[in-house]
């Protein structure tokens, strides 16, 4: 009986705090009268556009801005999130005291709170990874091609069929992340590289949950999803106290050596000291906050890339036209090269590599994407629409990436040197290629990234024929908004030694 009461009491105890925070929450925001974007009509109250916007977001979104035009919001999940598209979304990129990325992604992916650290703990990352990650590219060029070849070596050797590649793709890319973060030697440690590789993607299972309590209110998801980040076993957190375990010998020993040489030391080159420089105060450090920012890094850098340098290798069997081209400009640079690696300058040559990266970039990105909320009490488009203060503002990618106007009148194929006569390399800002973002707060780490995907690239072409398994076009797996790498196997044929 207690029992029951107990559960009844808890029961009503929920549900009133349920009614509270969402009233309080409606109510915020009620106080100003702004000329909004249209709200395009609803048939169902509570779930409003939520079914249209995942069954189908491609042609919903599609259908939306032909009726509607530039600006318009929809009810998703709980919210209203307004979305812009060509015209407008360089506003949103511009105006980066009004509108901010990490703020939006944090409502539903609160890396923060998981990390039990504040928002501003993140502040640092974007500095370090322009100046010493991006910034001090030449440094680590010969390094991430020695790992990348031990790690394409040690996962497809002879040959292998990769599937589903991308898990295959993640190792690969891993260890010469880790060699950059880490150093070489701590890359050598595979379970080390293990974590790398699978960090993020363990999220999954936290990020899949349908977020039905958005539509009492969106952070109600959001506590469900910290709590059971907090109290569920989550393999994350094995990956985070293997990392500590890793580095904490290694950052002990540089701090002894930093305290006994003084001036004289001399930097180990990796990210690691680096974050080791700023944080450390009288050569102590919290080995906790120090750990974070690696697990960070990890988390901006080894999914993305792979996920990417995935794609690249579908887009490749599904345009076996481009083939002997691409490989022709492989193998100028093979045999024109005199020492083991390729320096940063000789990478850059390789402009129809580049081209065909930027181009499957363009063709895979979201559909919608770049979500930034609203940090002023309210933001004035151009246009004249207004919208208040926390509303998430989305940018049409995909229909930006396939716009006529900006990408040319065959802008709906895959055509791999379009941007080759441009001179418009894949790192350039551009207000037509939004896969890095743009403005103030554009990827520092791109320049990184696709150096990885290139020289990934012109030794798998060099070394090996890849093929599918079919003659049908492998699409990519599409969530709503979202496109993923297929799962289908990818062939790796290992070439006659040259
Ligand atoms: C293909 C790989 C990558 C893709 C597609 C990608 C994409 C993006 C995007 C879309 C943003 C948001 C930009 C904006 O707010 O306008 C971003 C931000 C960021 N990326 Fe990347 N990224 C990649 C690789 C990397 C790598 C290798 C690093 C290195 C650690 C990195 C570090 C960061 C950081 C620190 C930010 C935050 C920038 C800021 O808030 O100022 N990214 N990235």
């Amino acid at each position: 009986m207690g029992l029951i009461l107990n559960d009844t009491y808890v029961q009503f105890a929920f549900g009133s705090l349920i009614i509270l925070i969402s009233f309080i929450l409606l109510r915020r925001g009620k106080h100003l009268k702004l000329k909004e974007p249209p709200l395009v009509p609803y048939k169902y109250p509570i779930i409003g556009h939520t079914i249209d916007y995942y069954k189908d977001n491609k042609n919903f979104i599609k259908s939306c801005h032909k009726e509607y035009g530039e600006i318009f919001s929809l009810y998703v999940f709980g919210r209203v999130i307004t979305l812009v598209g060509k015209e407008l979304s360089s506003e949103v990129f511009r105006n980066h005291k009004d509108f901010n990325f990490s703020e939006a992604t944090s409502e539903n992916f609160p890396l923060n709170n998981f990390l039990n650290r504040p928002q501003k703990f993140f502040n640092m990352l974007p500095k370090v990874v322009q100046v010493n990650l991006s910034g001090g590219i030449k440094l680590y060029t010969e390094r991430v091609q020695r790992q990348l070849i031990k790690s394409i070596d040690e996962m497809i050797g002879n040959g292998k069929v990769l599937e589903p590649p991308l898990k295959f793709f993640q190792f690969i890319i891993a260890k010469p992340i880790a060699a950059t973060l880490v150093g070489e030697e701590l890359s050598n440690d595979k379970e080390l590289v293990k974590s790398f590789a699978n960090a993020a993607t363990d999220f999954i299972p936290f990020l899949a949950v349908p977020p039905v309590l958005s539509f009492i209110h969106p952070y109600l998801h959001k506590q469900l999803m910290i709590i059971m980040f907090k109290y569920l076993n989550n393999p994350f957190k094995i990956h985070r106290e293997l990392i500590k375990k890793k580095i904490v010998s290694v950052i002990e020993k540089r701090l002894c050596e930093m305290k006994k040489t003084g001036d004289n030391y001399i930097s180990p080159i990796d990210i690691l000291q680096q974050y080791i420089e700023i944080l450390h105060k009288d050569y102590t450090i919290d080995i906790d906050v120090i750990t974070d920012y690696m697990i960070i890094t990890i988390f901006a850098s080894v999914h993305t890339t792979s996920n990417f340098l995935t794609f690249c290798l579908y887009e490749l069997v599904n345009n076996p036209q481009y083939h002997e081209e691409l490989l022709e400009e492989q193998e100028q640079l093979y045999k024109s090269n005199e020492n083991p690696y390729y320096s940063i300058e000789q990478v850059a040559k390789l402009r129809k590599l580049d081209s065909f990266i930027k181009e499957t970039m363009r063709v895979n990105a979201n559909y919608v994407s770049l979500q930034h909320k609203t940090l002023s009490s309210y933001f004035t488009f151009s246009n004249g629409y207004q919208v208040p203060k926390g509303r998430i503002v989305y940018i049409r990618t995909g229909e930006i990436h396939s716009d006529k106007e900006l990408q040319g009148q065959n802008a709906d194929e895959f055509y791999a040197f379009r941007y080759l006569k441009k001179s418009s390399p894949v790192t350039r800002a551009e207000k037509g290629f939004l896969l890095f973002g743009l403005g103030k707060h554009m990827c520092p780490g791109r320049q990184f990234a696709i150096n990885e995907i290139k020289v990934a690239l012109h030794y798998l072409l060099l070394n090996y024929d890849i093929k599918k398994s079919n003659s049908e076009k492998i699409k990519p797996k599409i969530y709503g908004s979202f496109k993923f790498p297929s799962d289908e196997g990818l062939i790796f044929v290992k070439k006659e030694c040259k």
